[in-house]
């Protein structure tokens, strides 16, 4: 396990760092069906929209398949969907096949869409030595208050599930959703934070160097596999 963190200047730059490095791992990846779980919330948007732009042509985006750490069980079309944002953002501005983009159906029965998606999922990804599903890459983020996918602080069952996925409830909202559970995160063989801005600096030092109060925030949980933290400055204030 090693646990890396690099400090970009601004959003922007960091996005712009990690297309750069993201670009150069799919290059040596020696095998085709490269699973990606994408994170939701609004850290990832300058980097869809820089996928789309600048690195539309620079990345064979067929050999990619797309999951979700998380989604939001709502319709497609709805502005809380993960998957709407990564469509209008990037999917549709690149030459990916539709095959490839593997959306949960927020807009259908939650608990019947989880066995619909862990089978989804394990028919694309393979399996590690303990029978998880091992994603090539995991991309999360982290809310202000140490969530990451929908693993939100108290929600330990979510942490230790022996499932693929779980339904989750936002513990403010009540908004249900669909999340990966701790041990596929921590399966992956490579898992990527991007944390952006001063609203998280406290909890990001807390989760990092294992101080404070980071026994309840779940992001402190997934630091089985290579994870790397990009973060700016105004998060890494506290490091
Ligand atoms: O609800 C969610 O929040 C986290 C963090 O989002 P951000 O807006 O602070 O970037 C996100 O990683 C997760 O996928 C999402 O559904």
């Amino acid at each position: 396990m090693t646990v890396e963190t690099r400090r970009i200047t601004d959003p922007p730059t960091l996005a712009r760092e990690f297309a750069k490095d993201f670009a150069a791992w799919v290059e040596k990846q020696n095998h085709d069906k490269i699973s990606v779980a994408l994170s939701g919330g609004s850290t990832p948007k300058i980097l869809f929209e820089l996928w789309a732009s600048e690195y539309a042509d620079a990345v064979d985006w067929s050999r990619l398949h797309f999951f979700w750490g998380d989604e939001r069980c709502v319709p497609p079309d709805d502005s809380e969907s993960n998957y709407g944002v990564a469509k209008e953002l990037f999917f549709d501005k690149v030459r990916l096949p539709d095959e490839n983009i593997h959306r949960v159906h927020g807009e259908a029965d939650p608990e019947q869409e989880r066995v619909r998606y862990e089978e989804e999922i394990r028919s694309i990804v393979s399996s590690d030595e303990n029978g998880i599903p091992r994603f090539d890459l995991m991309l999360l983020g982290m809310g202000d208050d140490g969530h990451t996918a929908s693993i939100f602080p108290y929600q330990r069952e979510l942490l230790q599930s022996p499932r693929i996925c779980e339904v989750a409830q936002h513990p403010v909202s009540g908004q249900t959703r669909i999340t990966l559970t701790g041990p596929v995160i921590n399966a992956s063989a490579k898992i990527v934070f991007l944390v952006t801005g001063a609203g998280k600096k406290e909890v990001l030092a807390d989760v990092i160097h294992h101080k404070g109060a980071f026994e309840t925030y779940p992001a402190s949980y997934i630091t089985e596999g290579d994870v790397v933290f990009y973060v700016d400055e105004a998060a890494a204030e506290k490091l």
